[in-house]
């Protein structure tokens, strides 16, 4: 305790000389949501049917032991993830992790009493949710289409599913007084060489202009759509592209973008879309990923594109406009401690981009001292960061490196 004080005001000090005020920072890095996903606990099975079989061009790879058997079990993981995360967490959920009580109740059935135990469980960690509609692992996919569907039973049977989880994303708004995201992704493509690309756009236009028609109160409930260039089984088309999806939010303004870390070409980065869409004063969702070398979804690491991401929602005063969310499923390691480490890196970069003493960079870049510009981002590199997350985690009531004990 005494040490991790001593070293704070060291680095305090330290980067008092760069201009920056670390209790500031430390203030802030505690407020900003970070939504972290509910399934890289169980691989995403959910609670619907306990043999779910993952499709959706989607799969979490692995074979670590430890995986929960029971919604309890789900529940104390989910526990013990979430006390070892600092900072403001909300927590994401997919529809498939309703309680049916027992009873079949299909994805067009769904209702806000289905998710009544996750509204108890945010109110008692005093968290907010986001919200999911599940759009695959169904017989009613099984064609790879759903919203773009040709099949008008296939494509109702989705649209309803969308405008239900709407509702659910606004009785979780009201319930918990924080506004909920419920994003929309669909698995929907064609594995080889697709002749007609637009038919299935109109189709999926026209779903989402059904699903989006009722309005519903921003400060409850925000809709994003998430792009993304291939899956499995989806290699050479999907209807659902990042241009598809930028058009649709620029001309309808009902819903707002979802980019996903490892929706993009290899060398394609999120980091830099984000300014061109805060330009058009445009709010977005994020799903904070790891691709290697393809949608792979990795535990998040510390890496360079996740610090150029929340540097760029930093620099730009975007806090507010840009919503922070995780996605990765991996199920080779322990799953628990998967969620903790990818939750707290993306935590951490945060605080990286905080840190920065972004107002006198973006002062000189304008002045033309570029040499300034660079040395200055270099030197920023070996501050001592770590001393001031070391007493953000004092302070939040969370161990510091001692969360490792758990890897043991
Ligand atoms: C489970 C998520 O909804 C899913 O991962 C989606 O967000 C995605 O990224 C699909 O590749
Ligand atoms: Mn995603």
């Amino acid at each position: 305790m005494k040490r991790v004080e001593e070293n704070y005001q060291m680095a305090k000090e330290l980067y008092a000389q760069m201009g920056v005020d670390t209790d500031q920072v430390l203030k802030t890095l505690s407020e900003v949501p970070i939504s972290v996903h509910c399934w890289q606990i169980d691989d995403l099975t959910g609670f619907e049917n306990p043999n779910a079989v993952l499709s959706g061009g989607i799969a979490a790879i692995g074979n670590a032991p430890g995986k929960p058997e029971s919604k309890e079990e789900f529940i104390k993981q989910l526990d013990q993830a979430l006390d070892l995360i600092p900072g403001n967490t909300k927590l994401a959920l997919h529809a498939v992790y309703l309680d049916n009580q027992g009873k079949k109740v299909d994805r067009d059935e769904i209702q806000p009493e289905h998710f009544a135990g996750w509204v108890d469980y945010a109110k008692k960690r005093g968290i907010g949710l986001d919200f999911n509609p599940t759009y695959f692992s169904h017989p009613m996919s099984d064609s790879g289409f759903t919203l773009a569907s040709s099949d008008e039973g296939v494509r109702s049977f989705w649209i309803e599913h969308g405008k239900r989880c709407r509702k659910i994303g606004e009785y979780f708004g009201r319930e918990l007084g924080q506004t909920c995201i419920t994003n929309h992704w669909i698995g929907d493509g064609y594995k080889d060489h697709t002749i007609d690309k637009v038919a299935p756009r109109m189709r999926l236009k026209d779903s989402l202009d059904q699903i989006f028609a009722e309005p519903i109160d921003w400060r409850y409930n925000i809709d994003s759509v998430e792009s993304k260039l291939f899956g499995l089984g989806s290699e050479a088309y999907v209807p659902g592209s990042h241009e598809f999806y930028t058009n649709y939010v620029m001309t309808q303004k009902n819903c707002i973008l979802c980019m996903d870390a490892g929706h993009f070409h290899p060398t394609e980065t999120v980091s830099a879309k984000i300014s061109s869409y805060l330009v058009f004063g445009q709010e977005l969702m994020l799903h904070v990923s790891r691709p290697v070398r393809w949608d792979s979804d990795h535990v998040v690491m510390l890496d360079d594109e996740t610090k150029a991401i929340m540097q760029e929602i930093v620099r730009y005063q975007a806090l507010d406009k840009v919503h922070i969310g995780l996605d990765f499923f991996d199920a080779s390691i322990n799953r628990v401690a998967a969620t903790v480490i990818g939750a707290r890196n993306a935590r951490k970069a945060l605080l990286y981009a905080l840190l920065e003493p972004s107002e006198e960079l973006i002062r000189v870049e304008r002045e033309g001292n570029l040499t300034r510009r660079l040395a200055l981002s270099e030197e920023m590199k070996t501050m001592p960061a770590g001393l001031v997350w070391d007493m953000f985690c004092e302070r939040e009531g969370v161990p510091g490196v001692q969360w490792l004990d758990i890897t043991k």
